[in-house]
């Protein structure tokens, strides 16, 4: 068997369409929904996201602003520029770039993100609503996950899902949605002993580990759907995945790339949440 690619950049650019009409519909209502974007330090690879995400807001008519701040921002700084974009009407979705610099708290800086601004959804309130199963403005990664699981036609419901990585911002939620999709879910890590016994019983594995090309065939059941959501930069420069994707592709009915895989569907759900917030605040 050879997987069918699941090409995340196109079902991406798909979703940008429908955006970029509902946009132009709000905007005709009188609304330009705004991404405001806080970047603080000089880290290249930040940077980079950074402009993958104003490009993605300039794609679907999001109005976005980019607020860069030199590494030595101190913390009460970063506080007040997140309590005047709170109080901002023309800002609904405020996203602070991570990993923020060592001295400051991220936990107190996506504290003091307003719930309804936060487009990332990693302020506390929005993971509460998110465990209870509440609307919510869910994480762009996990929800770009379970988009791309669904274009595969699988059915979730009833699966065994195996996850690896259990960290905040994918693990964690991407775990708890497929369990909501009716999955059986199956949580590993780093700790776990006997790691293939466990991913060779995944109907669908969700691979983040953040470790370059860890998982291979001899994790992986036959026929399985393989997402790999890893972003690993390699020496050479190059951009590759957790999974050694030549090998997984002779085995997985559906494999996504690095990149063109995940990545471009977790800025378009940040765009998707913006539009979401905008609505919402505006009472449209
Ligand atoms: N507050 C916050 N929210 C985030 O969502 C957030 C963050 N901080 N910090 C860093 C991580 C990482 N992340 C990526 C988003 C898109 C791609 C992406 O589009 N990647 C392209 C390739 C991009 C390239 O070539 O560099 C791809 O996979 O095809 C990758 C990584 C969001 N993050
Ligand atoms: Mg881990």
């Amino acid at each position: 068997m050879t997987a069918t690619i699941l090409q995340g950049k196109e079902v991406a650019k798909s979703i940008r369409e429908e955006l970029a009409v509902e946009v132009a519909e709000l905007k005709k209502q009188g609304l330009v929904p705004g991404l405001t974007v806080v970047l603080v330090g000089d880290d290249p690879a930040s940077h980079s996201y950074v402009r993958g995400k104003s490009k993605g807001c300039e794609e679907v008519g999001i109005r976005s602003e980019l607020i860069l701040k030199e590494a030595s921002t101190t913390e009460e700084e970063l506080l007040g520029i997140i309590r005047d974009l709170n109080e901002n009407p023309n800002v609904h979705g405020i996203l602070v770039q991570l990993p923020l610099p060592a001295h400051i708290s991220e936990k107190a800086v996506i504290a003091a993100i307003h719930p309804e601004k936060d487009v990332d959804g990693f302020h506390p309130i929005n993971v509460g609503n998110m465990v209870l199963g509440n609307e919510t403005l869910l994480p762009c990664t996990p929800h770009g996950v379970i988009e791309l699981i669904k274009r595969t036609g699988t059915e979730i419901s009833g699966k065994h899902a195996v996850v690896i990585g259990r960290s905040n911002i994918v693990g964690k939620p991407v775990s708890l949605l497929l369990q909501q999709e009716n999955a059986t879910v199956t949580m590993c890590h780093s700790r776990t002993q006997n790691l293939e016994e466990f991913t060779t019983k995944a109907d669908i594995l969700v691979v983040a580990t953040g470790r370059a090309h860890m998982i291979g065939k001899e994790h992986v059941k036959p026929g399985a759907v393989v997402i790999d959501v890893g972003v690993n930069r390699i020496d050479s420069g190059k951009l590759v995945g957790d999974v050694k994707f030549d090998e997984v592709q002779e085995i997985a009915s559906f494999l996504t790339p690095v990149p063109g895989g995940v990545g471009p569907m977790t800025i378009t759900m940040l765009l998707k949440n913006t539009v979401v917030a905008a609505r919402k605040q505006a009472q449209l």
